[in-house]
C-alpha cells in the first residue's frame, strides 16, 4: 500500500510541502479536513432544524448550528486560501533553490548541454515561467479547492451511513469511478515532445520581445510582429494541445451517467420508499437527499485538472536534480594541482566528441605547452577552440587520450585544487550586475591588487571600484562592448597575480578596436610573462606574439611551431595568414600589426 502510494504520480508534490514549510503545510491539511467535513455537518443542522420544525420543539441549537457552521464555511475559505497561496510561494522558492542547486552544483557542463537535460529542464521551469499553466501560488489554490470538495464528498458520503451501510459505498463507489472512466480527459502529457517544443519556443519568443539585448534587432529589422505572432501562435498551439488532451470523451462520459445514474437512482429510490412507509421524517429526507447529492465532490473535476501540472513540475525538479548530477558529474582526482604546471602541460592524443554527437571535434590531437611559455591555437570557425578551453578547464573530460600536467593526468589531479590553479576570459564572459571591484573579484581580494589588475587591462579610468555596472542601480552605470571585455580581462590577470599558473584567453580582443587591441596585448603579454598561456584568436596580429601558434584542422595539430617558422614552412598558417593580410591590404587603415579579419574558409 504504502509502496503503491509512493508510486503515484503526485506523491513528490505532496511529500515534499511538509519540508518546504511545515507550520503552513500542517495548517493547509487541516483546513482540507475542516472544511471537507463542515458541509456534512451543515447537512445534519440543517435536517434538525427540519425535524424540529416539524417536532415544532425549540428552533434555537438547530438554528445555532447552521449559523456557526455556515460561518465557519465562510470564514475558513479565505483563511485557506491564503494558507494555499503562501504555501504556494513557499513551495516556489523551495523549488527554485533546487533547480539553482541542480544546475550549478555538477563539477562539469554536459548536464546544461544535453538535449533531453534542457528539456526537462523547460518543462520543470514551468511552475516559474507560467507558460503551460497558473504560478504555484495559485494551482495550490486550485488544487485544495479539488481537494475540499473531495473531502466534503466523502463526508457526505458517510453521513449516508445512518440510512443504510450500502449507500456510502454504492454512491461515492459510482463517483470514484468517473476518475478511472474519464482518466484519459483528465491530463495532456507536458512531456510530449510537442509541448515542450511549443513551450520552448514560447518562451524563447517571449523572451526575444522582452530582454534588451533583442531590442535593436527586433527593431532594425522589423521583427516586432513577427516575435509577438510566433509567441501568440505558440501559446495558441499550447492551449490546443491541452484542449485536446482533456476533452471529455463521448464514450466513456455515456458510461459515467450510466454508472452515476443507476448508483444515484437506487440510493433514492430507497430514500423514497422509507419516507413513504413512514420511517423516515421530513428532516432524514432532506439530509439523506443532500448528503446523496453532496457525494458528488468525490466525483472527476478540479483535482484532475489542477493537480497534474503541479505535481509533475516538483517531479521534474526533483528527478532533475539527480539526473544533472550525473551527467554533469567529474569524479575529482585527490592530488593536489599546487603550484603546477611547473613543467609542462601535455595534451595527449586527445579525442573528443560532445555528449549526443558523434562527430569527434578532436581526433589524436597532440601538443605540449612548456610551462610559462605562451602557446597560441589558430583554425576556422568550428575547428574546436573553444573546446580545448573547455577541456584545459576540466569542464570535459576527453573521451579518448588525456591532458597531463607536470605526467600527472587532469583526472588525478584535485578538481578544485586544479580550478584555482586555471583562469580564463571566454568569449561569452559573465557581466555581472555587481560593483567594478566584485567584477574583477569576487574573493576577499584588496583594492590594490584589483586597481593594479584593471590597469593591466588598460581599464583603470573605468568608474569607481564601488560604482555598480548596471544602469538597473542607483548611480550603476553601464559599458561599452570593449570597456566589458577590458573588464573580463582584469579579472583573468587579477587571477594571475593571486597566482593562477595557467592563462586561458578565448578572443580576448574580440571586441576592442585595432588600437585598443595592440595597447592591451601588450599589457596582457607583460602581466602573463612566466605564466603558462593558452592564446585563442582570429587576429593574427595578436597572434604572432606567442612563443609558439598550432594551427588546429580536422580535430588534430596540421603545424606548431613560432610565427617565423611557420610564415617560413608557407603552409597552412601562412595560407591564412596572408589571406588576413590580402583582405587587411584592401581596407583603407593598414599597418602590419593590425591585421583585423576574421578567418572564414
Ligand atoms: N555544446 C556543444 N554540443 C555539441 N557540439 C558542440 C558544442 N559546442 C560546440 N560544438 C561543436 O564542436 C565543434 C567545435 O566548436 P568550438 O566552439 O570549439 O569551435 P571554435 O574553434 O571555438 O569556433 P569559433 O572560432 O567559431 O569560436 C563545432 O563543430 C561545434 O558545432
Amino acid at each position: 500500500m504504502i509502496d503503491k502510494l509512493q508510486g503515484w504520480y503526485a506523491w513528490p508534490f505532496f511529500s515534499v510541502l511538509p519540508r518546504v514549510h511545515k507550520g503552513l503545510a500542517t495548517a493547509w491539511w487541516a483546513l482540507i479536513v475542516v472544511r471537507g467535513a463542515l458541509p456534512a455537518v451543515l447537512t445534519v443542522a440543517v435536517a434538525a432544524l427540519l425535524s424540529a420544525v416539524q417536532r415544532q420543539d425549540s428552533l434555537v441549537p438547530p438554528l445555532a448550528a447552521v449559523s456557526v457552521v455556515f460561518l465557519l464555511m465562510q470564514l475558513l475559505a479565505p483563511v485557506h486560501a491564503q494558507t494555499g497561496a503562501s504555501l504556494g510561494d513557499w513551495l516556489s522558492s523551495w523549488l527554485h533553490d533546487k533547480l539553482a542547486e541542480a544546475t550549478t552544483k555538477p563539477s562539469g557542463l554536459a548536464h546544461l548541454e544535453s538535449r533531453e537535460l534542457t528539456d526537462r529542464l523547460t518543462m520543470a521551469r514551468d511552475f516559474d515561467l507560467g507558460i503551460s499553466g497558473p504560478p504555484m501560488s495559485i494551482s495550490i489554490g486550485l488544487i485544495s479547492g479539488g481537494l475540499v470538495e473531495a473531502m466534503t464528498g466523502l463526508s457526505q458520503a458517510s453521513v449516508l451511513f445512518a440510512f443504510a451501510w450500502w449507500a456510502p459505498p454504492l454512491v461515492a463507489g459510482a463517483w470514484l469511478a468517473t476518475h478511472w472512466l474519464l482518466r484519459e480527459s483528465g491530463g495532456w502529457d507536458r512531456g510530449a515532445q510537442e509541448v515542450l517544443d511549443a513551450q520552448r519556443r514560447a518562451e524563447y519568443t517571449y523572451r526575444l520581445a522582452v530582454d534588451a539585448p533583442a531590442a535593436k534587432e527586433l527593431r532594425i529589422f522589423g521583427l516586432g510582429r513577427w516575435t509577438v505572432g510566433r509567441f501568440a501562435a505558440e501559446r495558441r498551439r499550447m492551449i490546443e494541445l491541452r484542449w485536446q488532451a482533456t476533452r471529455l470523451r463521448q464514450r466513456p462520459l455515456l458510461r459515467v451517467v450510466l454508472v452515476v445514474v443507476t448508483a444515484n437512482a437506487v440510493v433514492f429510490w430507497a430514500i423514497a420508499r422509507e419516507a413513504a412507509s413512514g420511517a423516515l421524517d421530513i428532516g432524514q429526507v432532506a439530509m439523506f437527499a443532500l448528503a446523496a447529492v453532496g457525494a458528488s465532490g468525490i466525483a472527476f473535476g478540479g483535482i484532475n485538472w489542477a493537480l497534474p501540472p503541479t505535481a509533475e513540475s516538483v517531479t521534474a525538479v526533483l528527478g532533475l536534480s539527480e539526473a544533472m548530477e550525473e551527467t554533469g558529474r567529474l569524479v575529482s582526482g585527490n592530488r593536489s594541482a599546487e603550484g603546477g604546471p611547473a613543467a609542462y602541460v601535455r595534451l595527449k592524443e586527445l579525442g573528443f566528441s560532445y555528449p549526443g554527437s558523434t562527430k569527434p571535434v578532436f581526433d589524436g590531437l597532440d601538443v605540449t605547452i612548456e610551462a610559462g611559455t605562451s602557446l597560441a591555437v589558430v583554425g576556422v570557425n568550428g575547428a574546436g577552440k573553444t573546446t580545448l578551453a573547455k577541456l584545459l578547464c576540466r569542464l570535459y573530460d576527453p573521451t579518448s587520450g588525456a591532458i597531463e600536467v607536470d605526467g600527472v593526468d587532469l583526472r588525478d589531479l584535485d578538481l578544485e585544487s586544479w580550478r584555482s590553479r586555471v583562469t580564463a576570459v571566454f568569449q561569452d564572459f559573465v557581466r555581472y550586475q555587481l560593483p567594478l571591484r566584485d567584477n574583477v573579484s569576487l574573493h576577499d581580494t584588496s583594492d590594490d591588487v584589483i586597481r593594479a589588475a584593471l590597469a593591466d587591462a588598460g581599464a583603470k579610468d573605468l568608474a569607481e571600484l564601488d560604482t555598480v555596472l548596471s544602469r538597473g542601480y542607483d548611480d550603476g552605470t553601464d559599458l561599452s562592448g570593449g570597456q566589458w571585455q577590458r573588464v573580463a580581462v582584469a579579472r583573468a590577470l587579477c587571477a594571475v597575480r593571486l597566482g593562477a599558473g595557467l592563462v586561458i584567453l578565448d578572443e580576448p580582443t574580440a571586441q576592442l578596436d585595432v588600437r585598443g587591441e595592440a595597447e592591451i596585448f601588450e599589457r596582457i603579454l607583460e602581466a602573463t610573462r612566466g605564466v603558462t598561456t593558452v592564446l585563442i584568436s582570429h587576429r593574427f596580429s595578436t597572434v604572432r606574439h606567442a612563443d609558439r601558434i598550432c594551427v588546429l584542422e580536422e580535430g588534430r595539430v596540421v603545424e606548431l611551431g613560432t610565427h617565423a617558422e611557420l610564415m617560413a614552412a608557407r603552409g597552412r598558417y601562412r595560407h591564412l595568414y596572408d589571406l588576413q593580410a590580402s583582405r587587411f591590404a584592401e581596407s583603407p587603415v593598414s599597418g602590419d600589426d593590425c591585421t583585423d579579419l576574421e578567418v572564414v574558409e
